[in-house]
């Protein structure tokens, strides 16, 4: 598939404290990621691991301090048209729908502004007809137009926020958990729409998330951040029917699951969990001394077919896959249903 976009070795570091103190977090660290034409890529992992600044990152909101990102070919910073011509190609949606949008505005004034900066339409006619389009392929009314954000609930501002970054007629929509902040009875009908703009616009879509079925539900592939690295990537299926790193693994035992109930033990999990959130370095059994002592290779993880890859020391191939809390229901979202409900402590709790 060819790669729409393209990120290869990106390394992030922040720095601060004071003179006599300085830190330094080591945001992202040799990353890779390729996004394909219309393909969806979801971007796991728990807080503090990386996922948002890899999103500024591509957005031209942060510069990374080594690396390169491609859109299709070409450096962020050489595109036709420079930071707006880049921007009218990959846009970014974010996870608060209420932080987003201005409550002194009318949901027109989000839709407009697009439209006239990037001069995507022509004359007060054709703006109009796009404004009621964008409206539609979102799944609001056109009245909606005139109303204020507060007198729309969430669900209907996050599609306001999709129908403004759609106005430009994107390639890439980066969705920076975009549905965490929802009521759960509306997450299911934002994920559906995201993967209805794939299928009928083709749009490429990195979808950054801490609920693994939510990941299971939209996107084609799966790749997971631990500690600013990503550490394991594949179709999301065969990645989450058969979790290869500990972290992934990890991830996958914290997702509710009825049936299995009592199949890992919550306290010593916890525990771990507690080592990975305080680790510089790599807290799984064996791995911080393998690990400081040479680079982990990528491993293939079953078939070819699945793109799935781990890179840990520890990994050992598995004849079978497991049955887990994201393999139980099929693809089914209402059997998912109780997961996709997670909050972003569901998955990391
Ligand atoms: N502007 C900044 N200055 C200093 N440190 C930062 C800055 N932005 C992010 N960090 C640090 O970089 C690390 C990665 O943060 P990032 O927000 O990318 O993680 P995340 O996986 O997106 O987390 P979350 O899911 O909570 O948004 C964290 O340790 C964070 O504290």
């Amino acid at each position: 598939m060819n790669a729409v976009l393209s990120v290869e070795g990106v390394s992030k570091t922040f720095r601060g404290g004071s003179l006599f103190r300085r830190t330094s977090v080591a945001a992202l660290t040799d990353v890779d990621l390729e996004l394909g034409a219309g393909e969806i890529v979801a971007l796991v992992g728990e807080s503090g691991s990386g996922k948002s600044t890899l999103a500024r990152c591509i957005a031209r909101l942060e510069r990374p301090d080594a690396g390169r990102i491609l859109l299709e070919g070409t450096p962020t910073d050489r595109v036709a048209g420079g930071a707006r011509g880049y921007r009218s190609r990959v846009q970014m949606v974010f996870q608060d729908p209420f932080g987003s949008l201005n409550p002194v505005h009318r949901t027109e004034h989000f839709l407009r502004r697009p439209l006239e900066i990037h001069h995507v339409t022509r004359g007060e006619q054709e703006t109009a007809a796009m404004l009621e389009e964008l409206m539609l392929t979102v799944g609001l009314e056109p009245d909606m137009l005139h109303s204020y954000p507060h007198e729309l609930s969430g669900g209907q501002r996050q599609r306001v926020a999709i129908a403004r970054a759609l106005a430009v007629r994107p390639q890439v929509i980066l969705a920076d958990e975009p549905t965490s902040m929802l009521d759960v009875s509306v997450r299911i009908g934002v994920l559906n729409l995201m993967r209805r703009l794939r299928d009928e616009q083709g749009i490429s879509m990195l979808y950054i998330t801490h609920d693994l079925a939510s990941a299971r539900y939209l996107a084609d592939r799966t790749a997971v951040m631990f500690a600013g690295e990503i550490v394991e990537s594949g179709e999301s299926l065969a990645l989450l029917a058969q979790p290869a790193h500990p972290y992934t693994e990890l991830l996958v035992s914290a997702v509710p699951d009825p049936e299995r109930a009592g199949t890992f033990d919550p306290d010593a999990r916890a525990a771990l969990r507690r080592r990975v959130l305080a680790a510089e370095s790599c807290p799984f059994e064996g791995g911080d001394e393998a690990c400081s002592a040479t680079e982990p290779v990528r491993h293939q993880v079953g078939d070819p077919a699945d793109r799935h890859w781990a890179r840990c020391h520890l990994y050992r191939p598995r004849a079978t896959s497991g049955a887990n809390a994201l393999t139980a229901g099929g693809t089914d979202a209402a059997a998912a249903g109780g997961v996709l409900g997670a909050d972003r402590d569901g998955v990391a709790a």
